[in-house]
């Protein structure tokens, strides 16, 4: 599903001052085809992320999925188009400690789709193959390396078929052999699935696999 957006603004208030993040942001963003965003700190990677995650809201502007304009829906409405359209990768993996990989993975899909646990589990076990990490698939996250967490968390946001994947700085906690597995899932998960991949990344990893880069 192709995402557009318009005249997108956001501003934050700091110490009574007006810090205007987004200006004017106009962007089309594909189907099978990578995006990458970069800038250097401050500029705005994260919080651009956040608004087309409908994470945040927008001062103005507009934002369509497909056809339909989300940035005027319900809180309600973005949070089911969220869990329905959208996977969502974040720098610290944010797994929760208390459950071991597998639940790690399929705890939205259950709780979304009415997924029998059984059903859930073998989506799950796929998606940990395709990461190369089903051997992991009892350990906690505690018990799992940077590189091992990010894969679960990969696995986690992409088990519900998003056609949208939202990568934020991915790689930035990782050495460089973890980064390289998970630059070449990202570049063929996203090209050869017809997925919309954006990608916030401040250092030159992704530039090969990008079919644009975007510099805020
Ligand atoms: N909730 C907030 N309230 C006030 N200011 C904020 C808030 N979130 C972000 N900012 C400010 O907005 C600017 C952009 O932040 P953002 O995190 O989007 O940048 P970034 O490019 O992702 O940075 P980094 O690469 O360091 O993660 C920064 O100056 C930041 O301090």
């Amino acid at each position: 599903m192709n995402i557009k957006i318009e005249k997108l603004y956001k501003s934050y208030k700091k110490n009574n001052m007006k810090l205007e993040v987004i200006k004017d942001f106009n962007h089309e963003f594909q189907e099978s085809k990578i995006y990458l965003i970069k800038g250097q700190s401050g500029k705005g990677k994260s919080t651009l992320l956040s608004l087309i995650a409908l994470l945040h809201k927008e001062d103005s502007g507009k934002i369509y999925f497909g056809d339909t304009l989300v940035s005027e829906m319900s809180l309600e409405e973005k949070c089911k188009m969220r869990r329905e359209h959208m996977g969502i990768v974040f720098q610290d993996y944010n797994l929760l400690g208390g459950l071991n990989v597998i639940d790690n993975v399929i705890l939205t899909d259950v709780c979304s789709k009415n997924l029998t646990k059984e059903d859930a589990m073998n989506k799950a076990l796929e998606v940990l193959a395709m990461l190369q990490i089903e051997d992991k698939k009892y350990a906690y996250p505690r018990e799992l390396s940077g590189g091992e967490q990010q894969r679960v968390g990969i696995a986690r946001a992409i088990i519900k078929n998003p056609s949208i994947c939202i990568y934020d700085e991915p790689i930035s906690n990782l050495d460089e052999e973890n980064s390289k597995l998970i630059i070449n899932f990202i570049d063929d998960y996203c090209h050869k699935n017809g997925k919309v991949g954006i990608i916030s990344c401040h250092t030159n990893h992704f530039d090969k696999c990008a079919d644009e880069i975007i510099n805020l």
